[in-house]
């Protein structure tokens, strides 16, 4: 399987007591971790034991510590290596409230031939392709379409996990990607307004199941997510575990979704591992997640239930 990330970065977390707007606030401890969605998602995988290649776009003068994330797990480094320096995204942990802040760059402005070898990368996908995060600038919002329908038309099945107008454009396209999990919040921004309870998120990824996408996963933070196909809708609450960091929760729960497909799992089975996933990671800052056995036992305890 195969990860793009066009729009990476290193994630600077900063952990406050309590978060100040206005006032200097003092840091309790900061780490960083190379990042970016679909780096996160291929770091999974891999925790999971899958075999996984990542590409996307590095700034060449600070890819040292994406280099010694790919080669600690294993990842099959197929990333563009383009003048400048990966952004750096600040991530502001709250103790107190428990609350994330997310301050992200728009990171570099990669010029047309570095675009067209990344595309050239992400056709070597094989079987499951995850197209992931915003679009550094300069960009076409859809390239994620274009690479969609030249990856089905090869039999490739692809995961996208978007937002706005890149979103908008995929699913406007010709051809539908296999499954893909938006937040409550990008759903709305797809549908164009609130979508403020279950039933509501049910219609909206129903809507895009008809359209011919063949899993819609609607992600819910603390309150789950909603696992949507032609023949069936579940819900998996997901257990309740201390939560150090939510960042990359969604990429952990989308790395879940493409072991699930890997292994063709029925859908509850699928569903319950995605949020074991998702709740593995939960303990850890970064994209991690706890290792197989420790996510298998985690989506023992959990239930997906169906909804109508
Ligand atoms: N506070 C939480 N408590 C329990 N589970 C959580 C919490 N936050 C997230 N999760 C789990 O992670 C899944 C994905 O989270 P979320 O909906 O926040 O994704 P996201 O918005 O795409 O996140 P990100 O962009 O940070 O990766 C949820 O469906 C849930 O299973
Ligand atoms: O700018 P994008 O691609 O929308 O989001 C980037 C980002 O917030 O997403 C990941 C968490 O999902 C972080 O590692 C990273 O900083």
């Amino acid at each position: 399987m195969l990860t793009l990330t066009l729009n990476p970065a290193i994630d600077a977390t900063v952990t406050l007591e309590a978060l100040r707007p206005g006032a200097v606030n003092t840091a309790l401890h900061t780490e960083r971790h190379a990042a970016g969605k679909g780096i996160n998602v291929a770091a999974c995988l891999a925790d999971w034991g899958a075999d996984v290649t990542a590409t996307g776009l590095l700034g060449a003068d600070n890819d040292s510590i994406f280099r010694s994330l790919f080669r600690e797990k294993l990842i099959a480094d197929r990333c563009i290596r383009i003048p400048g320096e990966t952004r750096t995204n600040i991530k502001i942990l709250d103790r107190t409230s428990g609350e994330t802040t997310d301050i992200n760059m728009p990171g570099l402005a990669p010029d047309a031939g570095a675009v067209e070898s990344c595309i050239a990368e992400v056709q070597r996908a094989t079987d499951i392709a995850v197209l992931s995060g915003s679009l550094p600038r300069g960009v076409a919002p859809d390239i994620y379409a274009r690479l969609t329908a030249t990856l089905a038309a090869r039999g490739v099945r692809v995961v996208a996990d978007a937002s706005g107008g890149p979103l908008q454009a995929l699913l406007a396209g010709p051809v539908m990607p296999h499954a893909v999990k938006p937040n409550r919040h990008e759903l709305e921004g797809l549908v164009g307004h609130a979508l403020p309870d279950t039933a509501a998120l049910l219609a909206a990824a129903r809507r895009l199941v008809a359209q011919g996408v063949g899993l819609v996963v609607v992600s819910m933070g603390g309150e789950g997510a909603l696992f949507v196909t032609a023949d069936a809708a579940l819900r998996v609450k997901p257990p309740s575990v201390p939560v150090t960091s939510s960042v990359g929760a969604g990429d952990a729960m989308v790395a879940g979704i493409v072991a699930g497909l890997a292994e063709k799992l029925p859908l509850p089975a699928l569903a319950c591992r995605a949020t074991a996933f998702a709740a593995g990671k939960l303990r850890k800052t970064g994209a991690q997640i706890p290792g197989r056995a420790a996510v298998e036992a985690i989506a023992a305890t959990l239930a997906a239930d169906p909804i109508d």
